[in-house]
């Protein structure tokens, strides 16, 4: 099996990749999202926190192509979009890992990477070319995968989630998402792929993690997005935000000065108030 450099590609970080506006969801009687915004960076982990049925799949869904808003601007790189399904949005360069990872456990790593996706070689499909991006992939993430030819069945749920995580780099997006991506991982696990989260910025992508682990969330996130009942609620700075903080933004209990104040701050360059 033949590894070859790791050539990882670095976008210029820092700028605007994708912006969401006054985003409005309604089901039925239940208006899941109001006048929610969001903006991500080349180069930036923002964390999307928030209590049961605050918003974040919904909001997920819909940058995702899941869902269409009901009002609100979706702009990506700078240009108004219409995320039109999940082809739409893979389409424009938005890559979703969802929770239950969908892979296809008989199959091995290459053929999960590559489902929907495979190299050709006039009528049949090149396995020496899949197998070769397959360890590309991999390698940028420092990923711990011992063969690329064993069923995903085989492998640890930080390893499942490793290759889901490197499907969605196929295609070569710019915003990855990733929906609780360390649920039901041991700690070994999780830290496994909280250093893949790492490795995504690095290479530039614009990460957005849904999660309700808060030390995960301050372990890895550069901005922490906290939404309740469908609305913006506070936005901070992971250095500057303690857990109480969150946690007082999350259950509602941030209506007190200290919450405010850090919300604030989070909006607006230092000094300026
Ligand atoms: N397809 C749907 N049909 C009807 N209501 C929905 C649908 N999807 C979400 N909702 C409702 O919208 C609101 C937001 O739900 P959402 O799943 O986005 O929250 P969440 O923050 O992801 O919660 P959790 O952490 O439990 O996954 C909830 O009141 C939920 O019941």
């Amino acid at each position: 099996m033949s590894v070859i450099e790791n050539e990882v590609p670095v976008r210029g970080t820092g700028e605007v990749v994708l912006s969401l506006t006054g985003i409005n969801k309604r089901f039925g009687a239940v208006q899941a999202l109001t006048d929610v915004d969001l903006t991500v960076r080349a180069g930036e982990v923002v964390a999307l926190v928030g209590d049961n049925g605050a918003g974040k799949s919904t909001l997920v869904k819909t940058i995702a192509g899941v869902y269409q808003p009901d009002a609100g601007l979706i702009e990506f790189d700078g240009v108004p979009v219409t995320v039109a399904g999940p082809a739409g949005a893979q389409h424009l360069g938005i890559a979703t890992v969802f929770q239950d990872l969908a892979l296809c456990d008989n199959l091995d790593v290459v053929a999960n990477l590559f489902l929907g996706k495979e190299h050709h070689l006039g009528p049949v499909m090149n396995e020496v070319s899949m197998e070769r991006e397959a360890w590309r992939l991999l390698r940028s993430l420092s990923a711990k995968i011992p063969s690329v030819r064993i069923p995903v069945a085989g492998l640890s749920g930080g390893q499942r989630q490793t290759v889901a995580i490197a499907r969605s780099l196929v295609g070569d997006p710019k915003v990855v998402m990733l929906d609780e991506p360390t649920a039901a991982l041991g700690v070994a696990q999780t830290a496994e792929v909280l250093n893949l989260v790492e490795r995504l910025r690095e290479q530039g992508l614009a990460v957005i993690m849904v999660s309700h682990n808060m030390a995960d969330v301050q372990a890895v996130s550069d901005r922490i997005v906290v939404l309740r009942l469908g609305r913006n609620a506070a936005e901070f700075r992971t250095e500057e935000a303690s857990t109480d903080q969150l946690v007082a933004a999350i259950t509602g209990a941030s209506d007190n000065v200290v919450a405010q104040r850090a919300a604030r701050r989070a909006g607006h360059p230092e000094g300026e108030q």
